[in-house]
């Protein structure tokens, strides 16, 4: 059935419900209550629960709602209500199944509606010898029923015995007293009576019976039934309706209210049974009844076919007796039909239920409503306050159908500027075709970074996501377009590529581009067979203006050095910085080498020329190595390896100058890698010397200090000089144990020399940057070697170099101040070669300073390095410090520093470095002379 076809019916059985309540309302009306019609009930018994509805409708005014006043009346025998109702004494009457017969004996009753389900008519048989058998009962007294009218009054059991096989004829039967008593004085042995009744009394006394009911023999007879006449119902149909609709009320009563209408019988009808006789009779009556499964009143023809037929079968009917007008329907309304409530109340059920269902559905529609305006609400927050440029844009027009706040931000213009144009209008234009790429359809990546045109002409970078929004069929298709300012992204990852490529002082590509740009030019190069020429370039001397005019002229110097060598070459070639003063140079596409020497000498007399440093000038020149692919080499480190060597040959030869790689070269490269390795062997093969030169107190000529020179006795190569194997120590990091071996080997001999020769005897030391600086380590271990030795830290002299001091962070400061609070002085070795600032002097608390051997080669009197001598030897006396000439080879260099007033001289004059038994037997010489003049 389809949901319209009941939803019809149901409107239809409503509007019958609503006719007939209407009815009732003005039935109701038309009678007023002081007008009740007195209509009478006969019982077919004495007032008992049995009877307990019609009571509770008259207590509960059910009958006086509707117009009646009820009397009821206790039945004498059991056919008094057929009687009294047929005669017209009373209008409705209780009756049992036998009313059927009287019905079909021609008497007008009609049934109203059944109130026991199941008829309480049962046989009590007194149990004599335990045994339950109801044929113990055969030729017993028994009493059921009326002896003068046995169809009526005794039919059911007749029928229940019948059918067992026990004829009436079988037993002895004696007229019903309807006192149980009798059964149980033995006056009877079997007694008809109801279930509901009797046993209450049979029990409370003890008294041992068996029940034996026709149902058992599936003879199933309705019990109690409200019925009238035809003629009651044809005279006043309205009155029967409503009798029997306010019985059935009080029915519905009664049995939900058992305990109020027991008091009520015993209060307003009969005190004949006790309240627990009248309840246990409500009990009894539950599963007969059966309120709850069955509506009271319910009457069903085919049960009555059943009654019928069982009559037939005992004979008391004709078969197939025709009962039509005995049970009540021909004037009752269609909606008061059984089955027709139930479709009733199945189409009220169903539509309660489809009213639920659109109640839940509209509650539901209600939620998901407010669901998704919180929704929007949240969405449109979302939008308006989204850290990213949101815009919605109609994807054929390109036309902006709605931004965000942050959109209009990101493009630097009004939200209004921003709508009334496309969404490409500001747009880069380099940009713009890329960003059309992008709209759904487009085909391209729908993320892009590109850059947006502020009005004032700036540019923002932006990163771009678009996305097709779902619309409407039919409708214009619209995309969602995400921005964000990525300008500061942008720049810093520039500013990260710029700095991880190029050399932040020149702007030159650093180490790293010039390794990537060689290798794509090694690659070009291989594939078009054309050479690459790769110049490595050396500044001469550009530590000297670094030292002497400071770090800022030396990177002023730089700068404008990169500027000259980048105008030597083609824009395509790359001129690069890899650190410090080195410059590289990749000429590319060379068809012969011949041109890489113009370009290498364009670049020395670019770089010839004096460089203008503030008040200053400065003039540096170049050393250049030149290595060409794929001549001297086809890998990239191979080709920068040759190229340094190159550089260093250049170098080698005389500076300013350059020079092409040679197999040469690389064996004198590989020299120095052999040399460097046997080094490494050095201090543990025992091969290293200490050698000491005098340092002379010129004015005494007496020997009071020495400088400790080593020597490296290779075991093939004989006697190394310093010179040689000193840079090769500090570029392998052997200078840190060389120094502390030469530093140990001094103080072994400075000990004996203050015990033999002189108590202040004091011996320097010589200590490169890379010693002095390196890091965590200072010098506790040399000042606890000292106190083991039993010396004090006069006893030694740590000789630097000016450039040292140049840098000197606080790690150079702290050694110095440790050295001075230790007790050991500091020589500035090679003084006058750098920047020779006296300041210095001051600030570090130098104690010696070293005159290079550079000015003392060229005194002269009226000499200009006479003059700067003169001019040191005064300001450092002045500063406290005292003086050490290097390099005296002449006595007349000697006079000359004495007369200035230099306190110490160094150098051939006296004696060159000496091993150290040759130095010892020197003083001791000395001491011998000293000894003898004293004498
Ligand atoms: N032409 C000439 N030269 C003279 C004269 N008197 C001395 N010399 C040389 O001048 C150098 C003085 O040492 P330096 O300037 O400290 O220069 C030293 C020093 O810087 C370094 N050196 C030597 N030994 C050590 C050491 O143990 N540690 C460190 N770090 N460097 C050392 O090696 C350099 C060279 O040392 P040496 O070859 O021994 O060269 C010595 C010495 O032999 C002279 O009258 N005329």
């Amino acid at each position: 059935m389809t949901f319209l076809h009941l939803a019809d019916r149901t409107r239809r059985a409503l509007a019958a419900v609503r006719q007939a309540a209407v009815l009732a309302l003005v039935l109701g009306a038309a009678l007023p209550a002081h007008a009740l019609e007195r209509v009478t009930l006969q019982l077919k018994h004495l007032h008992q629960f049995q009877f307990a509805g019609y009571y509770a409708a008259v207590e509960k005014g059910y009958y006086r709602d509707a117009g009646l006043a009820v009397q009821i009346l206790e039945g004498k025998d059991g056919n008094e209500p057929e009687r009294n109702v047929i005669s017209g004494k009373a209008q409705f009457g209780v009756g049992s199944s036998s009313l059927l017969l009287a019905r079909l004996a021609g008497k007008p009753v009609v049934v109203l509606g059944t109130i026991f389900q199941h008829s309480p008519y049962v046989l009590l048989v007194a149990r004599r010898d335990g045994v339950k058998d109801l044929r113990s009962i055969i030729g017993k007294r028994v009493m059921i029923g009326s002896l003068t009218d046995e169809l009526t009054q005794a039919d059911e059991l007749v029928a229940f015995l019948k059918k067992e096989g026990i004829p009436m004829s079988s037993t002895v039967r004696v007229d019903h007293s309807f006192d149980p008593q009798d059964l149980v004085d033995g006056k009877v042995d079997a007694y008809s009576g109801y279930i509901t009744n009797e046993p209450y009394f049979l029990d409370s006394i003890g008294f041992a019976y068996d029940v034996f009911s026709p149902r058992a023999a599936g003879i199933d007879f309705y019990g109690d039934n409200l019925f009238t006449s035809e003629s009651e119902i044809a005279r006043r149909p309205e009155r029967v309706r409503a009798f029997r609709e306010a019985s059935m009320r009080g029915w519905a009563y009664a049995m939900n209210h058992p305990e109020e209408i027991a008091d009520l019988i015993r209060a307003r009808y009969s005190k004949r049974h006790e309240r627990e006789h009248l309840l246990y009779e409500a009990r009894q009556m539950v599963p007969l009844v059966q309120p709850v499964l069955v509506e009271l009143g319910y009457t069903n023809p085919e049960r009555w076919r059943h009654i019928a037929d069982t009559y037939a079968s005992l004979g008391m009917l004709p078969a197939n007796a025709s009962f039509d007008g005995f049970l009540y329907r021909g004037d009752t309304p269609l909606y008061r039909t059984w089955p027709f409530r139930i479709a009733v109340l199945g189409a009220l059920l169903l539509i309660g239920a489809t009213a639920l269902q659109f109640s839940r559905l509209a509650r539901e529609r209600r939620r998901a409503r407010e669901t998704i305006r919180q929704g929007e609400r949240r969405f449109r927050t979302m939008f308006e306050e989204a850290p990213m440029g949101i815009a919605l844009i109609d994807s054929s027009t390109g036309e902006y159908k709605d931004i965000n706040p942050r959109y209009a931000q990101i493009a630097g213009r009004s939200f209004d500027e921003v709508i009334s144009g496309s969404w490409t209008d500001f747009l880069h234009p380099d940009d713009a075709a890329g960003a059309v790429g992008l709209s759904p359809g487009g085909g391209a990546d729908a993320k892009t970074t590109a850059r947006l045109v502020h009005p004032d002409g700036s540019v923002v970078w932006i990163a771009m996501s678009v996305v097709a929004v779902e619309t409407e069929a039919g409708a214009h298709p619209h995309h969602l377009c995400m921005i964000e300012d990525v300008t500061e992204k942008k720049k810093s990852e520039a500013l990260i590529w710029q700095q991880a490529n190029f050399d932040p002082l020149t702007q030159l590509p650093n180490r790293r581009m010039f390794h990537d740009r060689l290798e794509v030019e090694i690659g070009r190069s291989r594939r078009e067979a054309l050479r690459t020429a790769i110049l490595f370039i050396d500044l001469d001397h550009f530590k000297e203006v670094n030292d002497t005019l400071g770090h800022h002229q030396g990177d002023v110097l730089l700068i404008e050095a990169s500027e000259r060598i980048r105008a030597c070459v083609r824009a395509t070639d790359t001129v690069a910085r890899l650190g410090g003063d080195e410059f590289t140079v990749i000429l590319s596409g060379l068809d012969s080498a011949t041109c890489s020497d113009v370009i290498a000498q364009k670049i020395l007399d670019t770089l010839q020329a004096p460089f203008v440093l503030g008040q200053e000038q400065a003039f540096v020149s170049a050393s250049i190595g030149i290595t060409l692919y794929p001549d001297d080499a086809t890998e990239v480190d191979e080709l920068l390896k040759h190229a340094d060597q190159a550089m260093y040959a250049a170098k080698g030869a005389g500076r300013n100058r350059f020079s092409y790689f040679t197999p040469a070269l690389q064996v004198a490269a590989l020299n120095r890698m052999r040399l460097t390795n046997d080094l490494r062997g050095a201090v543990k093969g025992n091969q290293l010397r200490v050698y000491f030169q005098p340092i002379v107190h010129l004015r005494t000529g007496r020997i009071h200090k020495a400088e400790a020179l080593v020597r490296w006795q290779h075991p093939q190569r004989g006697l190394v000089s310093p010179l040689e194997f000193i840079p090769l120590a500090e570029s392998s990091g052997l200078i840190v144990e060389i120094g502390e071996w030469v530093f140990k080997e001094a103080a072994r001999w400075v000990r004996q020399w203050r015990s033999q020769h002189h108590p202040d005897f004091q011996v320097s030391v010589n200590q490169s940057p890379l010693e002095f600086q390196r890091d965590g380590q200072g010098y506790e271990h040399w000042f606890a070697h000292l106190q083991e030795l039993g010396l004090k830290g006069s006893a030694i002299l740590v000789e630097i170099t000016e450039g040292l001091l140049l840098d000197a962070g606080s790690g150079v400061t702290d050694k110095l101040l440790q050295l001075r609070d230790h007790g050991i002085q500091v020589a500035l070795d090679d003084f006058g070669t750098g920047y020779s600032s006296l300041s210095y002097l001051k600030k570090f608390d130098i104690d010696y300073l070293k005159i290079d051997r550079s000015f003392t080669r060229n005194l002269a009197p009226q000499s200009s390095d006479m003059a700067l001598s003169e001019a040191i030897i005064v300001m450092a006396h002045k500063l406290g410090l005292k003086v050490v000439a290097e390099g005296v080879e002449t006595a007349e260099q000697r006079a000359l520093l004495l007369r200035a007033g230099c306190d110490y001289g160094q150098g051939y004059l006296f004696a060159p470095p000496l091993p150290a038994a040759e130095f010892d037997a020197m003083l001791k010489a000395q001491l011998a002379i000293a000894d003898g003049a004293r004498r």
